[in-house]
């Protein structure tokens, strides 16, 4: 499940993981929810992933609050371009105390990370806050596509080895894929092609 305030680009994480494009142009709100779905494969295995997608205005709050109880996993989103996305996510995890089950898996994203002139939120900050809330991280970009397969993927893989039961074994940390991914090889490095052109020439 997709979560975070109305404009940080829920919608179009969603639409880059599963169509592969950015959708541009006008920004259309998202009404109440909506779902997709997306097979993937991991370690060989077909994992049929439904992801829902939440609108972020507060005047849909109610509705999608009903939806925490059965969400597996919550991908956390904030603007990386805007401060007060990023300052709300407390309130966020808030709710999602209040409402999701305990052994949720929690992913927090700073999307829009294309947008280097414009960013408000440096990558220390998400780092220090997905580190004091125990949760996984990484700066995401739905128009370049970066990270936005990890995200997903590194979710996916968790809530698969929880069903298969290894979870117990530590055989597998969402945290520590993330961190080994990214220190590693990136998995979609941020190539100058794929910079935002508005961005890149301010
Ligand atoms: N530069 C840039 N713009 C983005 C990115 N992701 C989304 N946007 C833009 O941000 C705006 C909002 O994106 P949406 O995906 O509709 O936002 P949302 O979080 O789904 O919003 P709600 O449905 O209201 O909750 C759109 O104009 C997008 O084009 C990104 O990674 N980089």
């Amino acid at each position: 499940m997709l979560l975070g305030d109305s404009g940080v680009g829920k919608t179009c994480i969603l639409m880059r993981f599963r169509e592969g494009r950015f959708l541009a142009g006008n920004f259309i709100s998202t009404v109440g929810v909506d779902f997709r779905t997306k097979v993937v494969s991991i370690d060989n295995t077909k994992v049929k992933l439904q992801i829902w997608d939440t609108a972020g205005q507060e005047r849909f709050r109610s509705v999608t609050h009903a939806y925490y109880r059965d969400a597996h996993a919550l991908l956390l989103l904030y603007d990386v371009t805007n401060k007060t996305s990023y300052d709300n996510i407390r309130a966020w995890l808030g709710e999602i105390k209040e409402y999701a089950q305990d052994d949720v898996v929690i992913m927090l994203l700073g999307n829009k990370a294309d947008c280097g002139s414009e960013r408000a939120v440096r990558r220390e900050e998400g780092e220090r806050l997905a580190r004091e809330y125990n949760v996984a991280f990484m700066e995401t970009s739905a128009k370049s596509g970066q990270n936005v397969e990890l995200a997903f993927m590194a979710v996916a893989r968790e809530l698969k080895y929880r069903q298969s039961g290894q979870k117990d074994e530590n055989k597998f940390s969402v945290q520590d894929y993330v961190r080994e991914k990214q220190n590693g090889k990136p998995a979609q490095s941020f190539t100058q092609q794929q910079q935002c052109p508005q961005c890149s020439t301010n």
